[in-house]
């Protein structure tokens, strides 16, 4: 973090932090009077650079011994001012005439008429803090472990849940995955210097869906202590859903049930609900069946659905792009691809972007590129048709079996996504995401091959010049690669009916003999060995 950001924060704070006490941070812009009351750091949460020497330093102080960090933010909590953000929810892409809205409180998933909905902010509110103080705030809880701040999802949490109580979080401080400089699959393949990787699936499950479920749990916990009648969470999974779903759940204490379609879904992600106590239904139908039944399911029983057609989640999934933009010192890149399959995700980064665009943070947004399997692609499809006619398709299956959806329930989302960022949309065959993720496997990356189908739609826009060498450019990598060893196991011993597997790197038997093994050693290296 940037000096200055710290002496700002720190200065704004005065010399009078202790330790028991809260801190209200305000926008020294406004008028005296009428500034918004909110908490939005600790002395905790701020740790002012030693080399900034004109500034006193805060004197850092352990909790007490019996106090945990919930505690802590419950002390901090009770003692503060009422939070002055909101959100709600609204009919998504709703005209300006619309009066509908619904509390986040209520259990509603559609509009009245059968639509997608989306959460909408007070963004008058949040823009009496300008981009700068957004900035410094954000920058401030990067790693710390105040809670529930450490959590990437609940550093932003004036943006995400405004409304919640700390004390309802369920966090497993998901969030702050690393942005991966692809330097050698960058240059080596594509010619490119400024590809990165946000590596999503380095978090607690191993996908991003962890970031979107932080936020649907917290709030069925606090749903739960208002006393609404939840008695589980529910959802229909393609795998990374489901293991996150159940995580968050057994960690709050609250019992989870999945649908899940039979034989589509790794043994790595089939594992991950059983052993978090899930209620674990393996039906024979596609993710689409499953999807089907879950929401006739949720509309007869009090179980709460945590799929993405629940705009909660997307609030916590916005905050990738948010980090994107954090990570690069608030510099907008020029492409950020991302794998889509339900569809929640593209809309989820456009939404975070256009946050940060729209609150000052940022002047633009990165264009967006949603890369679909061929096996998968309706959205493909119905961008190759102009926008013009849109149509499930049943889905076959594929490698990157966590977007096997031919129905997506967030297509409205995704299209406007896409026309708004100026976006493209592009697919890939089995082959080709095989090959791209063992290409990038090569370089020292573990990809899925969901992060594959991303990196082929780069490879393609790349050979067509649509992305420029020196273009900066984000794929999204979803999950983890070793939800996923059995693809390449496949792909290197090269047991992929009618599949090359050009960069398949077997493994060499050999005797356990010294000569032989020097024999296979000789023949690797070749001219390497000095004579
Ligand atoms: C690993 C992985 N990548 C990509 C996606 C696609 O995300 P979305 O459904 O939000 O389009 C999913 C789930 O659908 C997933 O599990
Ligand atoms: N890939 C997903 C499919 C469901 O997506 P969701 O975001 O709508 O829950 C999964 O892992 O289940």
């Amino acid at each position: 973090m940037a000096t200055s950001s710290y002496s700002l924060l720190h200065s704004s704070l005065g010399s009078s932090l202790t330790h028991k006490r809260k801190h209200f941070h305000q926008n020294p812009k406004l008028p005296t009077g009428r500034r918004p009351t909110v908490i939005l750091c600790t002395s905790s949460t701020l740790d002012p650079s030693p080399s900034s020497n004109n500034t006193p330093p805060v004197t850092k102080q352990r909790r007490a011994a019996d106090e945990n960090i919930r505690d802590e933010a419950r002390r901090q909590n009770s003692a503060s001012a009422a939070n002055t953000f909101s959100a709600k929810y609204v009919p998504f892409n709703a005209g300006p005439d619309s009066r509908e809205w619904y509390s986040l409180d209520e259990i509603v998933y559609r509009s009245r008429c059968g639509g997608l909905l989306d959460v909408q902010h007070d963004m008058e509110a949040l823009k009496k803090f300008d981009g700068a103080y957004w900035r410094d705030l954000f920058d401030s809880r990067v790693g710390k472990t105040t809670w529930p701040y450490g959590s990437g999802v609940w550093s932003k949490k004036e943006w995400v849940l405004p409304e919640i109580d700390s004390d309802d979080i369920v966090s497993a401080f998901e969030g702050n995955s690393n942005l991966f400089w692809a330097e050698r699959f960058g240059k080596q393949f594509l010619g490119m210097n400024d590809l990165w990787v946000k590596h999503c699936g380095i978090s607690h499950t191993g996908s991003f869906k962890d970031l979107g479920m932080t936020v649907l749990v917290s709030q069925v916990n606090r749903l739960r202590k208002m006393k609404q009648p939840v008695v589980g969470v529910g959802c229909a999974s393609t795998g990374d859903t489901s293991a996150a779903l159940s995580a968050y759940c057994a960690s709050a204490g609250i019992p989870s049930i999945v649908f899940l379609p039979v034989n589509k879904i790794s043994m790595a992600q089939l594992v991950q609900p059983i052993a978090n106590g899930a209620f674990v239904l393996s039906i024979d139908t596609d993710f689409d069946g499953c999807m089907k039944l879950i929401r006739e399911v949720t509309a007869e029983l009090p179980i709460y659905l945590a799929n993405s057609l629940n705009s909660l989640r997307l609030e916590g999934q916005k905050t990738a792009a948010i980090e994107i933009l954090q990570q690069f010192n608030w510099e907008v890149p020029d492409w950020v691809i991302v794998p889509g399959g339900n569809l929640g995700n593209i809309y989820a980064f456009y939404k975070g972007f256009k946050m940060c665009q729209e609150l000052g943070l940022v002047d633009r947004i990165p264009r967006l590129v949603c890369a679909q399997a061929a096996n998968a692609n309706p959205l493909y499809l119905y961008y190759k048709s102009g926008w013009e006619d849109f149509k499930p398709v049943k889905a076959n299956s594929t490698f990157a079996s966590a977007i096997q959806i031919g129905d997506p329930v967030s297509i409205d989302r995704a299209v406007y996504a896409l026309k708004n960022s100026n976006g493209i949309v592009e697919e890939a065959t089995e082959e080709e995401l095989m090959d791209a993720m063992a290409q990038a496997d090569s370089t020292g990356m573990f990809i899925c091959p969901h992060t594959g189908v991303a990196l082929t739609a780069l490879n393609k826009l790349r050979n067509s010049g649509v992305i420029g060498p020196m273009d900066r450019t984000v794929v999204v990598s979803t999950a983890h690669g070793l939800k996923f060893t059995q693809s390449k196991i496949d792909y290197h011993s090269k047991a992929i009916p009618d599949m090359a597997c050009r960069f398949a790197n077997p493994p060499v038997q050999v005797k356990a003999e010294f000569g032989a093994v020097m024999d296979v050693l000789k023949n690797f290296l070749g001219n390497r060995v000095p004579k």
